[in-house]
């Protein structure tokens, strides 16, 4: 089955380690939750995989190809925590630059069509998020990196975005981080925590107290 993954990532911002022998995939059909502490090291390790923080050490791999760079692969989005689309641009021409193949998909949407003609500056900041958030899930590449899709969204969005990940996800493969964690538990096949420099396949919420990234009671 095609497959990104990314292994034996190791990563120091000056004398700290961040990233300790890390591995995390994602195949066509599945959405990999990223769960982890503030600081732990989800937003860096999204950014290696795209390419735009060169590790101390990482091997990159996508569908049977190993790449410096992930976006040169010319088969991953990547949405930053961080505005995506500049101001100045409008829906319709960020639809044309980064989803040509799926426009009519795009303008079924009702906040995309009555916002074709928008600047990204004149959006909300949630409008502008749901709407990056949907160019890069049904943008043309098969792999697609999602960091904090869902912390600037009012619940209905957030549903909404779900489903839109689910429609397209059987072409697709995804890696989604957010601290809206029931989100990501509910859309992920597989969910990976970020601990400790190291990752850990996580089978269900219990494992996530155990590892100290939700509260537990203790006896
Ligand atoms: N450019 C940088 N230079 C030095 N340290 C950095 C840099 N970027 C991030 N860090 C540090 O690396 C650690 C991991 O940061 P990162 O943004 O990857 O965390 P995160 O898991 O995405 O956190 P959050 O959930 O708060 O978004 C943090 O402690 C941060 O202070």
């Amino acid at each position: 089955m095609p497959e990104l993954f990314i292994d034996s990532v190791n990563h120091w911002f000056g004398e700290r380690e961040i990233l300790s022998s890390v591995y995390i995939n994602c195949k066509i059909g599945e959405v990999t939750g990223l769960l982890g502490r503030n600081g732990c090291g989800k937003s860096t390790l999204l950014k290696i995989i795209f390419g735009s923080i060169k590790p101390n050490f990482k091997y990159l791999n996508i569908n049977d190809k190993v790449y410096k760079k992930g976006y040169q692969s010319k088969n991953l989005s990547y949405l930053p925590q961080e505005d995506l689309v500049p101001d100045q641009i409008k829906v319709s021409i960020a639809i044309d630059l980064l989803c040509p193949k799926n426009r009519a998909a795009l303008l079924k949407i009702d906040l995309i069509s009555k916002y074709l003609n928008t600047k990204f500056h004149e959006l909300s900041g949630g409008e502008r998020r749901f709407i990056e958030c949907l160019l890069m899930i049904y943008s043309d590449n098969q792999y697609v990196l999602l960091d904090e899709p869902f912390s600037q969204l009012s619940p209905l969005f957030v549903e909404e975005l779900k489903s839109h990940i689910n429609q397209v996800k059987i072409s697709k493969g995804f890696i989604i981080t957010d601290h809206y964690y029931k989100s990501i538990l509910g859309i992920s096949d597989r969910i990976v925590l970020l601990h400790n420099r190291c990752n850990y396949a996580i089978k269900n919420e219990g494992e996530l107290v155990l590892h100290g990234y939700l509260p537990g009671f203790t006896a």
